[in-house]
Parts: structure tokens; C-alpha cells; sequence
């Protein structure tokens, strides 16, 4: 928080979130079904994840596993023994009537976790990540001929309601943060890197529909409440009336879900009315919330102990499970073994295939070189087409061949930018067969060298230009020999060449 003095009458936005992640793990976390999506409906079910009665659930020592590098990830204590409790509610997604969660006892409590925003580094307190089972997922339909894809609607519309159990029982973790955020586009840095930690732990697939999914509460809290540390008493947060806004699916989306409700509560607030304790939908295409039911108390759910799971003994787990080199450890590193700006180290650590890769390439050429490459041209020129890194995940040793081109002096460097990489991206060509068809091998020195003494030849007035000191003089011949070459050398080669001729 800046130290402002506080207004009276001003309001600050107070925000916490519980971001349910699915954990990459080949079966769901209480049976053996697979967990892939791209699945007929209900194809992956069986007894346990359908909830028929007398079946019994067995832990997937894999979703433990991931859960406790999660924790190592956040410096979170991880308890001697976790227990899984019942949370019971009705719904048809949830064919048992209660999702099996952790409640008192979860596996990983009071983490913290470091972002940057706006170029400040920021901390938030992680209150606790628990292990529960995601329910199966619901699609709304209208009547009609066409591909059920273009009929699915929101439930007011609806002719039927589809159910499809293939997602029940895939393992999430629930990281719930304290209230740290005052504002959301903190909260959009925050899901940057929780989702780039994750990656790089390996349990995490951001590509997949749906694995990571945002309750953000907010509450807009007085201004003299907040203390000059920026932190807010407990007793004033636990009063202060929040909205839970459910469904977004995206760091942008929940930036945007925030923005709409902090300004939503404060005009109420500011108008003299109270705001409701609510749950709120959030509309993506409009980009507002609107109210979906009054907030659930705990009591609601009538929480009690699994019988059906015994406590589970996790206390040396975090010393046997290893967990990689994080983003954090990543960049500095960088910086440090390669010698790399604060800027391009965050970027070639920005998710761990850029990391590797540019790893890959400061292992055979020159650091600087493979930073230009990975960090500026292949990552600028992905961005300009609003392309992942994993859309070229199997065409990296391309890429690799490219930088090979500029680094042997085949091709110059912008050339195979501009032309090679670009029309590697946008034709799917292999650089060699560009290079080849552009006619973009460099000229070799003979004949460059060649070039230079016909220029000077050819040209008397404008070689007297240049030794009268006339600054366009030497351009002029660059020019010529660049004509000369077919354009394939490189200028600045030219233009020494020129020099060192002309003044010898
Ligand atoms: N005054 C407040 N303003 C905004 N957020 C708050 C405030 N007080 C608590 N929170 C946030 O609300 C969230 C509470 O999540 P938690 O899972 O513990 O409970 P819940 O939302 O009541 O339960 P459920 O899991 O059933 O949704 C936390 O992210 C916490 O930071
Ligand atoms: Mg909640
Ligand atoms: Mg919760």
C-alpha cells in the first residue's frame, strides 16, 4: 500500500482467492479411471467416481505427491498426518451427495508465495492448499438441429441439462490465499506466476480446459482501517460483508470479474446501501457478475471425517519427494551464470520449455546470441501471432538450426529474423529450404570483397565526396555494393570494408 493519507468516506478493495487446479496425474484421485478429456461422455467411470453405493474410494499416492511439491513450492508446513472429510451438498454434478475434501487437517497450511507487480515484488500468504475430488461437469442445452457445441446456453434457456461424470474424481488442490490483494490487477500477477510455478513443478497442464479455476471474494473495507504495515484487523475483515464470484477461468477474466465488483460495491456502499454476503455468477462475455445465491455457511455443509480413508501419514514425504529449480531460483541464475538484464531473465524464465530451451541454445552458441534469439525474436515474434512456445514444441530444433545459420555467419541476423523466422512461423517451412529458396546465403568474402573495389571504381565523385568529408558519401556506396551482392551482404560488414579500402 502507498502511504496516502486515507480519506474519510475512502474505501480500499480487499480480495482473497481459492484457485482449484486439476493435478496432472494418468488416474483419478480416488479410483483408477483415467483422467484425459478429450473422452466420450461418461466413458471414464466406474463404481467409485459414480458413487454407487458400497463402492470404496483408494487414494492416489500420485495426487499426494503432487499436493506436497505444491507445498514445498509455497514454504508450506506440511503436517505429520492429513485427513479427508465429507463436504455435503446436493447437486447433480456430485453423484454421491458429498465431495470428499480436507477440512481440518489439510496437507499443506500457511504458504506464502512472491509475485511482482507493476515491477514491485509483492508477497501473499497461502492460508492452505488442500487435497478434494473435482465434481463431473454440467452443459446446458437448447432443442435444435445443429452441433450441440452452438446450442449449449445458460440454464434459463435451456430445454435439458447434460451430465457427463468423466471429470468427477479428478484431483484438484484447492489453494485458498489469505486477503492480501488490494486491487486486481495484483491478483492477475499473482495467477501469472502461481500458474508458472506449477508448470514448472511438472502437475500442471495450463493447455487443458478448465485446470485452473478462480473463486475470487472480494469486500471494499474503510481506508482508516488499514494500518501503516497495509495489513487490515482480522475482526474487520471477518465483518466486512464479501461476494464469492465463481466460474472464471482466467487470470484476465478474474482481473476483470474483480474490477466489475470492486466498482459494483463501492456505488452501493457509497449510495448509502448495504452489500449483500452473496455468491456471484461471473458473465465472461459481459464481463459483470450478477447474483447467483446467498453465501453457504460452513455449518451448511455438515462437514464430517471420511470413514472410508484413513489418515494419511505425510510428514516425511517433503523430505523424499524432490521438487525442480523454481522460476524464482531460475532467473537469478540466469542473471548471474549468463550475465543477463533483470528483464530478459524474467522472460526466458517465464514458463520452464523457454527456460530449457534457451538453455539448450546458450549451451552451443554464445549466451548473448541465444538470449536475442529466445528471449527477443522467437518469443516477439510468438507473441505477435499470439502463439504459446508449446505450438512449436516439436519444431525447436528448427529454431536451433536457425540460430546456427547466423551463428556461422550463413545468414544475417536479419535476414533470418525477418524473413527465415517469420516465414518459418507463418508457412511451417525448415529454415534451410527458406534460406534456399530466398536466395538468403550470405555472399562469401571474395566476392563481397570484389564488390567494394568495383564500387570505388566505378564511382570517382562520390569517392571524392567522401574524402571532401561528405557524411552521404559512404552510404552511397554501401549502397552499391549491396546492389552489387543481390543484397545478401551484411551493411555493416560493407561499410568497414569501404573504409579500410579508402583510407588505406
Ligand atoms: N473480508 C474479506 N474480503 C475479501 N475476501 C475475504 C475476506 N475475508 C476472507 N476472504 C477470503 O475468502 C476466502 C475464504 O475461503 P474458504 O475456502 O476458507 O471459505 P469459503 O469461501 O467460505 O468456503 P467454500 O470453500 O465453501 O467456498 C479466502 O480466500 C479469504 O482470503
Ligand atoms: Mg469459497
Ligand atoms: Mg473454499
Amino acid at each position: 500500500m502507498t502511504a496516502q493519507a486515507a480519506e474519510t468516506g475512502d474505501l480500499v478493495a480487499v480480495i482473497g482467492l481459492e484457485v482449484h487446479v486439476q493435478l496432472e496425474t494418468a488416474t483419478k484421485i480416488f479410483c483408477g479411471c483415467s483422467t484425459e478429456q478429450a473422452a466420450e461422455p461418461n466413458t471414464h467411470t466406474c463404481p467409485v467416481c459414480l458413487g454407487l453405493p458400497g463402492a470404496l474410494p483408494v487414494l492416489n499416492e500420485g495426487a499426494v505427491e503432487a499436493a506436497v511439491k505444491v507445498g514445498k513450492a509455497i514454504d508450506a508446513e506440511i503436517p505429520e498426518e492429513t485427513t479427508f472429510h465429507r463436504k455435503n451438498y446436493y447437486y447433480p454434478d456430485l453423484p454421491k451427495n458429498f465431495q470428499i475434501t480436507q477440512y481440518d487437517a489439510p496437507i499443506c497450511q500457511d504458504g506464502t508465495l512472491e509475485f511482482a507487480v507493476a515491477g514491485d515484488r509483492r508477497q501473499v500468504t497461502i492460508r492452505r492448499a488442500h487435497l478434494e475430488e473435482d465434481p463431473g461437469s454440467i452443459r446446458h442445452v437448447r432443442e435444435g438441429t445443429e452441433d450441440i457445441e452452438t446450442r449449449t446456453c445458460s440454464i434459463e434457456r435451456a430445454d435439458y441439462t447434460l451430465v457427463d461424470y468423466n471429470r468427477a474424481g479428478t484431483p484438484l488442490m484447492e489453494i485458498v490465499t489469505e486477503p492480501d490483494f488490494r486491487d486486481p490487477s495484483e491478483v492477475r500477477a499473482f495467477l501469472e506466476k502461481l500458474e508458472e510455478v506449477l508448470e514448472y513443478l511438472g502437475i500442471f497442464d495450463p493447455t487443458r480446459d478448465g485446470s485452473l479455476r478462480i473463486d475470487a471474494n472480494l469486500s471494499m473495507v474503510p481506508a482508516e482501517e488499514v494500518a501503516d504495515d497495509g495489513s487490515i484487523d482480522d475482526a474487520v475483515l471477518e465483518d466486512a460483508n464479501r461476494t464469492e464470484v465463481k466460474n472464471i477461468s482466467s487470470h484476465k477474466g478474474a482481473e476483470k470479474a474483480l474490477a466489475f465488483e470492486k466498482s459494483r460495491q463501492k456505488k452501493l456502499i457509497e449510495s448509502g446501501r448495504a452489500v449483500e454476503q452473496e455468491t456471484r455468477h461471473f458473465n465472461e462475455t459481459h464481463g459483470n457478475t450478477v447474483s447467483m445465491r446467498s453465501k453457504e455457511e460452513e455449518k451448511d455443509y455438515r462437514y464430517f471425517r471420511e470413514a472410508d480413508l484413513p489418515a494419511l501419514q505425510v510428514s516425511d514425504w517433503k523430505e523424499t519427494i524432490p521438487i525442480p529449480e523454481l522460476p524464482d531460483a531460475r532467473r537469478e541464475r540466469f542473471r548471474e551464470e549468463y550475465g543477463l538484464s533483470e528483464e530478459a531473465a524474467s522472460k526466458l524464465t517465464s514458463t520452464k520449455q523457454v527456460a530449457d530451451f534457451f538453455e539448450d541454445v546458450a549451451g552451443e552458441y554464445d549466451p548473448d546470441l541465444a538470449a536475442t534469439w529466445v528471449a527477443d525474436n522467437l518469443l516477439g515474434e510468438l507473441n505477435y501471432r499470439d502463439m504459446e512456445i508449446t505450438a512449436i514444441a516439436d519444431r525447436l530444433d528448427e529454431v536451433m538450426r536457425l540460430v546456427e545459420l547466423v551463428a556461422t555467419d550463413e545468414i544475417t541476423a536479419k535476414n533470418a529474423r525477418e524473413t527465415v523466422l517469420r516465414s518459418m512461423l507463418d508457412d511451417g517451412a525448415d529454415p534451410d529450404t527458406i534460406v534456399d529458396q530466398e536466395g538468403l546465403g550470405k555472399t562469401d568474402e571474395d566476392e563481397v570483397a570484389a564488390a567494394v573495389t568495383e564500387a570505388i571504381e566505378e564511382n570517382p565523385d562520390a569517392v571524392e565526396d567522401y574524402y571532401d568529408g561528405e557524411g552521404g558519401a559512404i552510404n552511397f556506396l554501401v549502397g552499391q555494393v549491396m546492389q552489387k551482392t543481390g543484397g545478401s551482404a551484411d551493411p555493416g560488414d560493407v561499410n568497414q570494408l569501404l573504409r579500410a579500402e579508402l583510407d588505406d
